[in-house]
């Protein structure tokens, strides 16, 4: 079973990654999961900490000259703003941050709960779907995130256009590729953060390539439209998740839902073997199953936390009325979640195709693989 955990605090020395079941015979371009971990760096309206931090990744287990051995594999991401045991805790919990409720559940400091519960442990989390992707590739399959709504501002270029944004996104602050739109959304922010306050946003996920029958119909933890919204859902600050047509299905009748059954004998060497579907409002998962279209999946990130005009909060000492706690925060961080939700449904995707396929080695997979496409095209 391929999976993961992770380990460390934001101000902590090191964050980890621990990957097993990732199997053998697999090239690994480390310089790909560091193009990711910028991505996750960038954005607009990212805080102080982003100019500090210059996030690579090591490899420190389970690969020899470059390629995966099928051992697990340890990846590690060093905080350069390393200064944990300097810090002093925090006071005054901040609303919508685990502050209050870990300090309590935990009966300990308020830093105890906030350097775990940040953001910041989503480095690892980009690196282990930055790995997951590497093996995806070798079966076509690709996965793009992007921002579709900041701020209640709805992005409208991205229509048909994902190739185009996909090539912009290296430099990062890319929302729209209408750059009137891409300046208001900065506008937007700055007055945002100016007047103390923060934003959240939308963001899509798209997955190509995906064959038939990943995930299974037969049991609840293992349908694989719910494993992919746990994966995203556990997201810091996400809040909802959408697949396909999401909210927007319960309020249509089933013949503007449902997505027609139709046959192409031209295109039986695609993923979806020539049973093609005219519109894809199921988000390509019927029954916890992929079903041979592009998987579509949405995610509400909440706004940042931390208000530089804080909220009401009580000293936990004192237990008197006080401002919210404020330390150094991002005032939007939207796009980093794009990459963040992209690289945790890659995860998901892996850990499907491995289940499927066997996961000892890339070379039994791949023959497995070819194996089931050529059993159901003649199904
Ligand atoms: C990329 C990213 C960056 C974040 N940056 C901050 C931040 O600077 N300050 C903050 O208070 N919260 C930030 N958050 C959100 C908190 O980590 C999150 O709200 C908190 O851990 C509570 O968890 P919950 O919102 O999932 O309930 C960020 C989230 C993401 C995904
Ligand atoms: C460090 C990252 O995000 C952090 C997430 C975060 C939070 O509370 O979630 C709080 C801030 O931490 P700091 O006080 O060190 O600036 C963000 O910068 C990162 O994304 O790399």
């Amino acid at each position: 079973m391929l999976r993961y955990s992770t380990a460390g605090e934001s101000h902590g020395k090191t964050l980890l990654a621990l990957v097993d079941g990732f199997p053998a015979g697999v090239e690994i371009e480390t310089d790909a999961i560091d193009a990711d971990l910028k991505l996750r760096q960038g954005g607009y309206g990212r805080g102080g900490r982003q100019r500090i931090e210059t996030d690579k990744v090591e490899i420190l287990t389970g690969i020899w000259k470059g390629i995966s051995l099928g051992s697990p594999i340890a990846l590690q991401v060093i905080n350069k703003d390393y200064k944990l045991e300097r810090l002093e805790d925090l006071p005054r919990p901040r609303p919508g941050h685990g502050d209050l409720t870990g300090a309590i559940k935990f009966l300990g400091p308020v830093r105890g709960i906030l350097e775990r519960a940040s953001a910041r442990e989503t480095t690892v989390r980009v690196a282990a779907g930055g790995l997951a992707k590497l093996l995806l590739k070798q079966f076509g399959i690709t996965a793009f995130g992007y921002v579709s709504e900041l701020g209640g501002v709805k992005i409208n270029s991205q229509e048909g256009n994902l190739e185009q944004l996909h090539k912009l996104r290296g430099d990062s602050i890319i929302y729209s590729l209408n750059p009137d739109q891409d300046a208001e959304i900065k506008q937007l922010i700055d007055a945002t953060g100016k007047s103390g306050d923060t934003l959240g946003g939308i963001v899509e996920v798209r997955v190509d390539g995906v064959p038939f029958g990943l995930g299974t119909h037969a049991q609840w933890d293992r349908k694989l439209d719910g494993r992919l919204a746990q994966a995203v859902m556990a997201v810091q600050a996400i809040k909802g998740v959408e697949i396909g047509l999401g909210f927007e299905a319960a309020r249509r009748p089933g013949s503007q839902v449902h997505d027609p059954i139709h046959f192409d004998p031209e295109h039986r060497d695609q993923p979806h073997l020539g049973y093609t579907r005219p519109t894809n409002n199921a988000g390509g998962l019927e029954a916890g199953m992929t079903n041979g279209q592009p998987i579509i999946i949405r995610a509400a990130k909440k706004p940042i936390s931390t208000l530089a005009k804080p909220l009401d909060s009580i000293n936990l000492d004192t237990k008197e009325k006080q401002g919210a706690s404020y330390e150094r925060s991002d005032v939007c961080a939207v796009s980093a979640a794009a990459i963040i939700v992209e690289n945790v449904v890659a995860f998901e995707i892996a850990t499907a195709l491995v289940e499927k396929f066997g996961g000892d080695s890339l070379q039994e997979m791949k023959a497995r693989y070819d194996l089931f496409q050529q059993m159901a095209r003649e199904r």
